[in-house]
């Protein structure tokens, strides 16, 4: 806080207002002087933010604006003609990344039926090879989860994953020291199930076979976000498809589905993903300014 008070923000400007979401939010989003709302976080408090800061509070005098960020249940789709190794490697670091706790995690893999079984068998070759451990560690590839609450949410979501699924690797945890869950992936899950529909927000990837590229399509947009998804394809004709049919913010082509770079790739998502911003481009600024016309006659 000093330091941008000394870049020249003017004391008071921002405040740091430690407090759980439980204790501090409902007063902040409701309180009269509230303008601007930016938040990051889940659907369900977004849609709590959102449905609390439409109501005017006495000796409100403006309608409060709402900028929200919200979760995935982001998809890549594998075509049939495509470089199955990077379909492959594409899955594994986006699905297992960070634990899979980023809004753009990949927990969903929709492979054409052609190739399901071979992109299927090296996921899990590879997961089987991934280190869990201590993230101070050099070899360690994923960490722990955050805390104990999302440990037993996530654990409860691989419970529900092997009645929905047949589990291929994975499916264990360990919170006896950290919160440790071992990357899980399923296999033959139906696009409708729990585990393809709701946000699990850690390593848990379900694999849905798709009839051919326009299936796959449409599963991908079978859920009610629409943040992140990407497309591992050498067919033109369908990457375009994709470009104007999977209804997401941030679509990728031949490539994972995390990791937008701000400048490069402005990220945010559609339907219960976001309010359709995009942080890290040039009009994210200005969403958050108040604009005013001053005209002047001589
Ligand atoms: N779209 C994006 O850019 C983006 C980026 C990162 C994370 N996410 C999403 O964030 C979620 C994971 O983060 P989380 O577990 O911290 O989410 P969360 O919704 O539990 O909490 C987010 C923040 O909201 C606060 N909060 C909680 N209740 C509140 C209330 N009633 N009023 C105001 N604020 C309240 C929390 O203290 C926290 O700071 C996932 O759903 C993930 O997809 C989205
Ligand atoms: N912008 C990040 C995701 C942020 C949310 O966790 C990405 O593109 O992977």
């Amino acid at each position: 806080m000093e330091v941008l008070e000394e870049a020249g923000l003017p004391a008071g400007v921002l405040n740091y207002i430690p407090g759980s979401g439980a204790e501090v939010g409902d007063y902040l989003v409701d309180h009269p002087r509230t303008r601007f709302i930016s938040f990051t976080g889940s659907r369900d408090v977004g849609i709590r933010i959102y449905e609390r800061a439409a109501k005017v509070h006495p000796g409100q005098i403006w309608l409060k604006r709402v900028i929200a960020e919200m979760g995935g249940k982001d998809a890549i789709v594998v075509d049939k003609e495509a470089d199955l190794e990077l379909a492959a490697q594409s899955i594994v670091a986006s699905a297992f990344g960070f634990s899979g706790q980023k809004c753009s995690a990949c927990s969903r893999a929709i492979i054409v039926e052609d190739v399901y079984d071979q992109v299927l068998s090296r996921v899990v070759e590879l997961t089987k090879q991934l280190n869990v451990g201590d993230p101070a560690e050099q070899a360690t590839f994923m960490g722990p989860v955050i805390d104990q609450n999302a440990y037993n949410k996530i654990m409860e979501y691989i419970e529900i994953g092997k009645q929905e699924g047949r589990l291929m690797t994975g499916g264990e945890g360990d919170d006896a020291k950290g919160f440790f869950i071992q990357p899980t992936v399923f296999a033959d899950v139906d696009p409708n199930a729990r585990i393809m529909q709701e946000e699990i927000f850690g390593p848990v990837v379900a694999f849905a076979k798709a009839r051919d590229f326009d299936h796959a399509l449409e599963i991908a947009n079978n859920t009610e976000y629409g943040l992140t998804g990407a497309v591992i394809s050498r067919n033109r004709a369908n990457l375009e498809k994709a470009r104007h049919e999977f209804h997401v913010g941030n679509l990728y082509f031949n490539r994972g589905c995390t990791g937008a770079i701000v400048g490069y790739q402005p990220f945010g998502g559609f339907n219960m993903s976001g309010t359709d911003s995009k942080a890290g481009g040039p009009d994210y600024l200005i969403l958050h300014m108040q604009a005013k016309t001053v005209s002047e006659m001589f």
